[in-house]
């Protein structure tokens, strides 16, 4: 579903963010990014999203190229995927309905069907009595299970999450995490990056872990995440 094969993103002469980066996130996945600010997650997820390039490397989506792809097919590309932002970037001057309405439309939907699939989401984040609200008058929490409902407007295949309990408490976030496996279960893959260690860990999926743009180790819980001696180093 996602393949990366020795992907390098240098940004400037010599800022490294990405180091001989190798990753393999299968259909149907939940798969944890973790590692310190700085680590080189978010860059790592843009390149997905083909919001950056690689420097070298070359990364496959759904079996299709990223590397030199033509600017005209992104968009297309992007469509299979959902992402939610550290800063949930929604429109401040629209009610949360037209936020989630607006990706729909955009993608070619009428009107009548991005209605549905706007309550549908709304419902399955639990937000269906704020449908009018703009989200100023929302909480952060709100406002993030928002950025998770927009992100599943067009049924992406995959879906890239920045820190997604980045501005939430322990108990917003268990709940935000709560949803993204309740999204998983659903059939979508789903990529979460995260400094927040004790979160995937929790969580009990497959982390892998990034320190100053390369992968230095990778995990996956078989039981219990609290005793060490059911953790499975890969
Ligand atoms: N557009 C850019 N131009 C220049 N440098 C960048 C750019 N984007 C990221 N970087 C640098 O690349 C490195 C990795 O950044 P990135 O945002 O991917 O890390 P991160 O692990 O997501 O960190 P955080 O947890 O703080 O969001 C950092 O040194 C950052 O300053």
């Amino acid at each position: 579903m996602i393949q990366m094969f020795h992907v390098y993103k240098t940004f400037g002469k010599d800022l490294e963010a990405l180091v001989d980066v190798d990753l393999h996130v299968h259909k149907g996945e939940m798969v944890f990014l973790a590692g310190p600010n700085g680590a080189g997650k978010s860059t790592l997820l843009r390149l997905i999203f083909c919001d950056e390039f690689p420097t070298s490397g070359q990364i496959l989506v759904n079996g299709r190229t990223t590397v030199r792809m033509k600017p005209r097919a992104i968009p297309y590309l992007r469509r299979t995927m959902g992402i939610v932002f550290q800063d949930f970037k929604l429109l401040r001057n629209r009610t949360i309905e037209e936020n989630l309405a607006l990706v729909a439309l955009v993608a070619g939907k009428t009107t009548i069907q991005a209605r549905q699939k706007v309550a549908q989401l709304l419902k399955l984040v639990g937000l269906s009595h704020k449908a009018q609200t703009v989200p100023s008058k929302l909480s952060s929490s709100e406002q993030q299970r928002v950025a998770m409902a927009r992100a599943l407007m067009n049924d992406p295949l995959i879906l890239l999450a920045d820190e997604p309990t980045g501005n939430l408490d322990a108990e917003q976030a268990t709940d935000a995490i709560r949803l993204l496996f309740e999204i998983n279960a659903q059939g979508t893959t789903v990529l979460v990056a995260t400094h927040n260690l004790k979160l995937a860990e929790e969580a009990g999926c497959r982390t892998v872990f990034l320190k100053q743009g390369r992968i230095v180790e990778e995990w996956q819980r078989v039981n219990r995440p609290t005793d060490p001696a059911q953790q499975k180093r890969v």
